[in-house]
Formats: C-alpha cells, structure tokens, sequence
C-alpha cells in the first residue's frame, strides 16, 4: 500500500494543480475539476483515451460525464487519500485536454 504524501510534497505537487484548476475536495483528502468539451464526442474521446491510460497504470479516476462536461475526483483508495498516482493522472488529464 502507498503512503500518502507528506505536507511538504503535498505543497510541491499540489500546488501547480490547484493552479491549474483542480480543487481539493472538502470532506475527504481527494482533488476534482470540471473539464469541458466542444461536444459530446469530444468529452468521451477524452474519457476513452485516459481510460485505456488509467487501466495500464492501474488507477482509475472516480468521474461522470453530462454531454460536453467530465466531473473527475481523484483519490487513492488504497491510500485513503492523495498520493502520488493522483498528480500523474491529474497532470495527465489536462495534458489530453489540451
Ligand atoms: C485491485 C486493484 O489493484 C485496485 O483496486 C486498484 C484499482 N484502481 C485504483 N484506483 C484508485 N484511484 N485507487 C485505488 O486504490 C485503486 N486500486
């Protein structure tokens, strides 16, 4: 099982994401965002290429889709929390979203 962060690589690995648009999550140590889409197509071609890429690193967003609009939270289960797998799969995310 991964540990979860410590405060200091929490601040280095949080911050550009939170500046980026994601926002913790109050009531559990999760980040989420609201990516919007052009359309439809283009919101589950986004889901279906970071789903084949989340399933190869074995960690998988929690996410919902509303016609042009993906709600991602992600946390570690395992973990109880942020770690590591979380920021690759964030920054991952917004590097697709272009
Ligand atoms: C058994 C399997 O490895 C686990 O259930 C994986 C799958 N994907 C996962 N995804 C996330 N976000 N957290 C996990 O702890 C996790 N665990």
């Amino acid at each position: 099982m991964p540990n979860p962060m410590t405060d200091a690589e929490r601040r280095a690995q949080l911050d550009p994401l939170l500046a980026s648009g994601w926002t913790l999550v109050e009531d559990r140590d999760a980040i989420r965002k609201e990516f919007r889409f052009k359309d439809f197509a283009a919101a589950f071609g986004w889901m279906t290429s970071i789903a084949i890429e989340a399933d190869k690193a074995n960690h998988h967003p929690e996410w919902s889709n509303v016609y042009n609009r993906v709600t991602v939270v992600l946390t570690s289960h395992d973990a109880n929390g942020l770690t590591a797998r979380d920021v690759a799969l964030a920054h991952a995310m917004d590097a697709r979203a272009g």
